[in-house]
């Protein structure tokens, strides 16, 4: 089952509009409130378009999920977890997803993959592994565990030939990489809110566009928060993602982050929206005040809603390799992270990054992104993505 979600059905009725609030008077630490900042503009999209506002959710009859590789289609079933390992031949949609991750993994695939072009299993072979493994950033706990593992297997199955090791290996990664497993779940709240953090240029606002898309195909009314209040051209970037999906966006030029955050939460619930999404401002961890300003954001959601967010998303661009992992190290300890994005897979050599993740900090991977396409970012799989990276 590859649903991009998954959909539960709320187990308590939507809540009554929250008062509104000043925001300021909600936070001790909010010294930039907007008090003097133009109210937030909610954007609505035209009438002829408008999300169905209260609209009974379909849960009553969902499609069966598709095989091996529906993509948002199968994304209305019922909230039971049955992993289904991929078929040996996937639906075409997914086989076209597995070619482009392929494709995108080949730069951190060969380097390892030539390791295994030589005769014979040896100390030489090993050695060549683990400078490949450590050159993709994978690690050195993860660089340990997959070699140990590895010729753990090789003596248990008599391996002699250097293919069936890129066999064992692809496999041991599989197994370290399969805790990240996870799908996103809507609907056991109402609204679902997604909270999203990376550091500049990470992808999130396109990573958020892209789930939007897929969210509002299946008819889920969405509402996103612009709190990048700082950079227009992330307001605008998210504004033409909300034009192009018909969703509603909430957005404000200056001011505080957190009231944008509070007032979006706040008209989701009034609206009975399914989901609101909440765009951060990319930071550094480094840069403490900022790291500050997310704890704040996050803190004010909760007033908005008290079991919200349900979802911390932190962004990673995964061409940064051992960095990212840094940066998923320090956004967690900041703001308890539930879930990562991981973009720009295409191209780089350091997608050993994932597995790094796995030993170190296994916060679940909910997408994978492999280019600036909507079709560019999938579920995550650990099996497909071993095979992807080891062919
Ligand atoms: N090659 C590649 N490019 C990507 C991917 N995901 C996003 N991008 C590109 O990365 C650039 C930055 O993406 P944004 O979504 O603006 O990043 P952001 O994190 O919102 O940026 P800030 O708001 O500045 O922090 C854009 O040009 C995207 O098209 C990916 O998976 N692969």
């Amino acid at each position: 089952m590859f649903s991009f979600f998954r959909r539960k059905p709320a187990a308590t009725p939507a809540p009554a509009p929250v008062p509104a609030a000043p925001v300021q008077d909600l936070t001790p630490a909010a010294t930039t409130a907007p008090t003097a900042a133009p109210a937030p503009q909610v954007t609505a999209p035209p009438p002829t378009a408008a999300p169905q506002v209260g609209a009974p959710l379909p849960t009553a009859a969902p499609p069966a999920p598709a095989q091996g590789g529906g993509l948002i289609g199968s994304a209305l079933v019922r909230p039971m977890d049955v992993p289904v390992a991929p078929t040996a031949t996937p639906a075409p949609e997914r086989q076209r997803w597995l070619d482009r991750l392929s494709q995108g993994l080949r730069k951190t695939g060969s380097n390892i993959a030539e390791v295994f072009t030589g005769g014979q299993i040896d100390d030489n072979l090993y050695e060549e592994l683990e400078t490949a493994l450590l050159l993709a950033d994978t690690g050195v706990k993860a660089t340990q565990h997959l070699l140990d593992e590895v010729k753990r297997k090789v003596a248990s199955t008599g391996a002699t030939r250097p293919v069936q090791v890129k066999n064992i290996l692809s496999e041991s990664l599989a197994q370290l990489l399969k805790p990240l497993e996870k799908t996103l779940v809507i609907g056991a709240q109402q609204p679902t809110v997604i909270m999203v953090a990376g550091v500049n240029g990470a992808g999130k606002t396109t990573s958020i566009g892209k789930l939007t898309k897929h969210l509002a195909d299946e008819g889920a009314s969405v509402l996103l928060a612009a709190a990048d209040t700082f950079r227009a051209a992330a307001r605008e970037q998210l504004a033409v993602w909300a034009d192009r999906n018909t969703v509603e966006i909430v957005s404000q030029e200056g001011g505080d982050p957190a009231a944008v955050s509070f007032d979006a939460v706040s008209a989701g619930r009034a609206r009975g929206k399914d989901v609101v999404i909440v765009d951060t401002a990319g930071r550094l961890p480094t840069q403490l005040h900022l790291m500050e300003e997310l704890r704040k954001i996050k803190r004010v959601v909760q007033k908005a809603q008290a079991d919200a967010p349900h979802e911390v998303l932190l962004v990673i661009d995964g061409n940064t390799g051992q960095n990212a992992l840094a940066q998923v190290k320090a956004f967690d300890s900041a703001l308890g992270l539930t879930g990562l994005v991981v973009t720009k897979l295409d191209g780089t050599a350091k997608g050993g990054v994932l597995a790094a993740i796995a030993q170190e900090q296994p916060i679940p991977v909910y997408f994978i992104g492999v280019g600036e396409k909507l079709e560019d970012l999938e579920t995550f799989n650990a099996r497909e993505f071993a095979q992807a990276l080891l062919g």
